[in-house]
């Protein structure tokens, strides 16, 4: 019987140069520079705009109140808690929300932003929740891998606080609703079906690849 599972591992070499990205480890370390984690939550910000667009979307696909209320409770994380932490680190760097609004959209924001959206559009509910998997479930990993490294550095952090968001007890339980959801619906879909998702999610997991390496590269 298929599940999540099936999806990161069969492409478990993307899936670990996401979760053990160098500016992940960096990031945990406390050494990523500032420059590089100013750059990736700038961009992260208009990132997040079309994400919640993207939950609004699984929410008008949904067919069950159960399924609706999962798409707005992640819509409602990204615009209530998410984009605070956001919006908290630039204001102390000087960066007001009418400059982030203004900021010009980056090559690997467009691609995965609007990648997901059209998975969502052209597809049907299945399909954006795994297009939406390597975000939230890959996410929800990164904070508990970071933790159990040694190397991670969590007091004099400057990244602590985005550490803590992502490790929090709220954000465990929304990761763990997905992959429940995710296990139920992908029990029920056949060999061929299974291998057009795993196409969507090996997708999604390189571009989140590539969001990490804009960040990197910048410095
Ligand atoms: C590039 C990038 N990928 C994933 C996330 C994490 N994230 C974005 S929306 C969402 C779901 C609702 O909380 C989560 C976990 C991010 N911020 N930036």
């Amino acid at each position: 019987m298929p599940s999540f599972n099936d999806l990161s591992s069969a492409c478990a070499e993307e899936w670990r140069d996401y979760l053990e990205h160098d500016f992940v480890r960096q990031l945990g370390e406390g050494r990523l520079p500032e420059e590089s984690f100013r750059h990736y939550l700038q961009q992260d910000y208009l990132f997040l705009i079309h994400f919640a667009r993207a939950w609004a979307l699984a929410a008008y696909k949904s067919r069950t109140l159960a399924e609706l209320r999962q798409a707005t409770a992640s819509l409602d994380t990204i615009l209530n808690t998410e984009l605070d932490l956001h919006i908290g680190y630039c204001s102390e760097w000087g960066i007001s929300e009418d400059d982030l609004s203004e900021l010009p959209e980056s090559r690997a924001t467009l691609a995965y932003t609007r990648y997901v959206l059209d998975c969502g559009q052209r597809g049907d509910l299945l399909d954006l929740h795994v297009a939406l998997a390597p975000c939230l479930i890959g996410y929800g990993e990164i904070a508990e891998w970071l933790l159990d490294q040694d190397t991670t550095e969590i007091e004099n952090n400057p990244y602590a606080d985005w550490i803590a968001m992502y490790s929090s007890d709220d954000f465990k339980e929304a990761v763990e609703a997905e992959r429940e959801w995710l296990d139920a619906r992908l029990s029920e879909v056949s060999e061929r079906r299974l291998g057009e998702l795993v196409d969507v999610f090996r997708d999604a997991t390189r571009l989140e690849i590539d969001f990490w390496q804009m960040g990197l590269d910048r410095a």
